[in-house]
Order: C-alpha cells, then sequence, then structure tokens
C-alpha cells in the first residue's frame, strides 16, 4: 500500500511551479514537506488531491490512478483551509457532508475530540480564531480514517500546550489506524519530533530526501580559527551558521575524510561536533543564498 507520485509537473500562468516531482509514502509514515516560500508545497497538495490538475505526471494510490478512480479518493484527506467550502459550515453539519463521502468517518472520534479541544459545535468553522481553524482541520482530517492524509501548516497558530497534545493526536492516529501523514511545515524544529524523513521541495522538485539520523556525510562543528583569516577550505566546502569573531558554526553538506584531515590540522584552536537538526540540513541545501546574504551583509558594514 503507497501513494506514489511519478513526474508530476504544473505550470500556473506559464510559470512551472512543479517540474518531474517524484516520491513514495508508505504506510504508517510521517512524512515533511519543506521548501522555501513559494517553492510549490501548497500547490503540490492540490495536484495531489485533484482540486488542480497535474500537466503531466501520475499519482498511484495502491496500484490504482488515483485521478481516474473515484472508489479511492475517500482513501486521501486533504483540506485548504481557510479557502474550503468545509469553512463556512458548522462541525455538525461538516459531519453529516463528510459521512456520506468518507464511509468509514469516524463520528464519535471527531465528537470526543471536538468536546476534548473545546470546540463549539454549532458554531460556523469560519468563526473560529486561527488556531481553532487549525485544530479543527486536524480533528477532521484523521475523522475521515483516509489512509493518507496531507497537512499543510497544521501546527501553525497554536499555542504550545495544545500544540503538544496535536502531535501526540497526529502520532496516535498513525500508530493505531496506520494512518500515512505528509505534513507541509517551515517549523522544522517541530518537524524533527515528528517525521520519519523529510522531502524538500526546490525548484520545483523534490531535490533531496533525508532522515536526521541517516546523514554520516553531514557534519555540523563549532570552531575557533588561528589566524586573522578564516581557513578558504571552510566557504568552499561548508555552510557558515554562525560566526562570532573567529568562532565559527558550519554545515558540512558533503563531509568526507579531506575536509576531516584539514580540520585536524593547526588551523584550529578548537573544534566540536554538534548535533545537526533539519534546520542546519535545509541551511546547507541552499548553501549559495545563505553565501549570498552573508555578502550583501558583509558588505553593508
Ligand atoms: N492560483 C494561483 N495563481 C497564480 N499563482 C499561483 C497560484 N497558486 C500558486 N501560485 C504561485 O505558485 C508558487 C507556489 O505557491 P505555493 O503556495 O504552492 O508555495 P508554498 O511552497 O506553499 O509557499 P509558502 O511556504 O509560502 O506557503 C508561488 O509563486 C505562487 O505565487
Amino acid at each position: 500500500m503507497s501513494l506514489i507520485l511519478e513526474n508530476i509537473s504544473k505550470k500556473i500562468h506559464h510559470h512551472a511551479i512543479l517540474k518531474n516531482a517524484s516520491f513514495e509514502l508508505k504506510e504508517g509514515e510521517i512524512v515533511g514537506l519543506v521548501g522555501r516560500n513559494g517553492a510549490g508545497k501548497t500547490t503540490l497538495f492540490r495536484t495531489i488531491s485533484g482540486e488542480m490538475q497535474a500537466d503531466f505526471g501520475r499519482i498511484g494510490l495502491d496500484n490504482k490512478d488515483y485521478m481516474k478512480t473515484v472508489a479511492v479518493h475517500d482513501q486521501l484527506f486533504y483540506i485548504d483551509m481557510p479557502d474550503n467550502w468545509l469553512a463556512f459550515y458548522t462541525p455538525k453539519r461538516v459531519k453529516s457532508i463528510l459521512e456520506v463521502a468518507y464511509t468509514d468517518f469516524d463520528s464519535d472520534w471527531y465528537d470526543d475530540r471536538l468536546k476534548q479541544f473545546g470546540l463549539n459545535n454549532n458554531k460556523r468553522v469560519q468563526n473560529y480564531s486561527k488556531g481553532m481553524k487549525a485544530l479543527f482541520t486536524i480533528i477532521v482530517s484523521f475523522a475521515s480514517r483516509a489512509q493518507y492524509v496531507l497537512l499543510d501548516e497544521p501546527l501553525d497558530g497554536l499555542d504550545v500546550l495544545v500544540r503538544d497534545q496535536v502531535k501526540q493526536l497526529i502520532i496516535d492516529r498513525v500508530t493505531k489506524n496506520n494512518t500515512t501523514v505528509l505534513i507541509a511545515s517551515h517549523n522544522l524544529v517541530e518537524l524533527d519530533t515528528l517525521v520519519d524523513r523529510i522531502l524538500l521541495l526546490k525548484d520545483g522538485t523534490i531535490d533531496r530526501a533525508f532522515a536526521i539520523e541517516n546523514n554520516k556525510n553531514i557534519k555540523k562543528y563549532q570552531l575557533a580559527y588561528d589566524g586573522d583569516v578564516m581557513p578558504e577550505f571552510l566557504r568552499n566546502n561548508g555552510t557558515i551558521i554562525a560566526q562570532v569573531g573567529h568562532i565559527v558554526t558550519i554545515v558540512f553538506d558533503n563531509f568526507d575524510e579531506d575536509i576531516g584531515i584539514k580540520l585536524a590540522g593547526s588551523d584550529f584552536k578548537f573544534i566540536e561536533e554538534l548535533p545537526i537538526s533539519s534546520e542546519d540540513i535545509f541551511r546547507a541545501s541552499f548553501a549559495n543564498e545563505v553565501y549570498a546574504w552573508q555578502q550583501e551583509l558583509g558588505g553593508e558594514q
């Protein structure tokens, strides 16, 4: 059982937003989707869900062509909040509509979660606060009992305590129902605590897929260099995350023996390896942009 995207391409107003985006989601996985603002994450979600039509490519859901097989449409859930028709209704009405479309809709679980999070069943969703809308989106998504749930910035607008409960709720649904969840988010720190792996959308395509624990060739160091000038090989091989005087925090995207030997040389007063995070990998994936800004800022001083 899997959701497979093959070479999904989409132009909007003649601009290529998605270019041969391909990946596979397996049963029971929680996967993050990250990318810069405007990279095309929401467009990808809209295209997967059929809200937008791909110009090219195929979406396979459990060996069936998702676009052409209406019978499997209740296996995937995505709502584009707040621009979604659901927002015009009360949760009570939403339930009565979705019970028809999603044959396994879990009404009891839905009612219990609305009560748990204090969401008014008789108030239109559009009149909820931003955080309440986000909560409602998560509750309705999992109540659908769809195998594949797509969540766009699900933790956006939630306070810390609610965020913890929501993360627990997502993990609970995946554990109990083996649901597959794809989460688009800019909050990489939160993603690191939730997902099995992360897909990076860059230049319209899935540029890389990574899991924090399987990244032997990505390393992060804090070091202090001797002498007045930063050794050139640092800039040439790594992304400088922070610099205070001669103390540098750097991520090497393709760490190898050569870099290791140079770091062990006498150019440095101290050197310490630090744990890597998705934010580090994200920055390293945009090393050129990071360097260009640093140059620009340096020029302004
Ligand atoms: N309906 C539309 N009409 C015109 N351009 C659009 C439309 N929808 C998306 N775009 C463009 O497609 C690109 C990708 O937008 P999208 O919302 O998918 O990015 P995103 O990765 O979700 O961004 P963000 O992280 O900022 O939410 C942007 O340049 C956006 O302006």
